[in-house]
């Protein structure tokens, strides 16, 4: 598969330079509401690392900080070794953005709205067209790159999205939430093309989600957030061993047969309620999901 990327880009991660991003103390707060809470996390280059935490967790703040939307004090943002704070355009060239509000423009086609990207980030113009192709080519949308954004389904407005991240070669690429709203075929299918796109190319990938099974099976770590702090990080397996190491120092193993934890299992253990927000929706964490879902709907038709 060809993606986009410059000319000269190495498709193997550097291990030896800085992290891909790192987080030191991260806070934000709005009001007297504590979005993020002191956040340490470190992703290494190449990785596909997770932020899992149900609704209000803080996981929508904290990417808003890494990408520079929200203004952080310099020092506790660091995208591979350029501070947001100090340096916000060099770390914004260094990152594609899939917000969770849809982007994609219902009433361009999807190479036009791939095109637009190719602009704004400076793509250079004898490149354009290729690299516009290849970003469609490699989320499986060449055959309906000429028609209108608004004729696609959810999956193919997610995965045009995801074009639109790619067609400036990010080094790190963000996604948040890049599934809500889609039916498990399309779901499967844009992690599909995630993956593709970082075999081939070797980027780094952090991404937010509440689907526990996502995170499973697509991530190489996993950070668990909850009321603005990380309760746990590491890969779904270490987490789930450390899990049964717990309840075996505490007795709770020892009753009836042994059961594998689920990632969800980890989560109530660490932040004492479930990833799907269950203890949280009376504050509205159903409807925050609703709405979402509504909102992909009416983009979407
Ligand atoms: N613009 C804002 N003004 C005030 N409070 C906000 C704002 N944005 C977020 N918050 C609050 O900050 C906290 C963290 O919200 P955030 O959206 O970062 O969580 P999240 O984990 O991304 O949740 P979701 O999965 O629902 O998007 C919540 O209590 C939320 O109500």
């Amino acid at each position: 598969m060809t993606v986009a990327e410059p000319a000269g880009h190495d498709r193997r991660p550097d291990l030896s330079g800085p992290d891909a991003l790192r987080c030191t103390g991260l806070r934000y707060y709005f009001g007297s509401t504590r979005a993020v809470d002191g956040v340490d996390l470190e992703v290494r280059p190449g990785e596909v690392f997770g932020l899992l935490g149900p609704n209000g967790a803080g996981k929508t703040t904290a990417i808003r900080a890494i990408t520079t939307l929200l203004p952080v004090p310099p020092g506790m943002v660091e995208v591979f070794g350029h501070d947001c704070a100090r340096e916000r355009m060099a770390v914004r060239r260094l990152l594609g953005y899939v917000p969770q509000q849809l982007s994609a423009d219902s009433g361009l086609t999807g190479r036009e709205n791939v095109a637009l990207f190719a602009r704004v980030f400076d793509v250079p113009r004898r490149e354009r067209a290729a690299r516009v192709a290849a970003a469609l080519a490699a989320v499986g949308l060449t055959e309906s790159a000429d028609r209108l954004a608004g004729t696609y389904s959810g999956g193919m407005v997610r995965r045009l999205e995801l074009a639109q991240a790619l067609v400036s070669a990010p080094r790190l690429l963000i996604l948040d939430e890049p599934t809500i709203g889609l039916d498990p075929i399309a779901r499967t299918s844009v992690w599909e093309h995630i993956t593709r796109v970082r075999v081939a190319t070797g980027m780094t990938v952090l991404v937010t989600t509440h689907y526990m099974d996502e995170a499973e099976q697509n991530c190489d770590r996993v950070a668990l957030m909850h009321r603005g702090r990380i309760r746990a990080v590491g890969s779904p397996e270490e987490l789930r061993a450390g899990l049964v190491r717990a309840r075996r120092s505490t007795g709770a193993a020892t009753d009836g047969p042994p059961t594998a934890p689920t990632l969800e299992d980890v989560f109530r253990h660490y932040a004492g309620s479930g990833l799907d927000g269950r203890e949280s929706t009376e504050d509205g964490g159903d409807f925050r999901d609703v709405r979402r879902t509504r909102r992909t709907a009416s983009r979407v038709g």
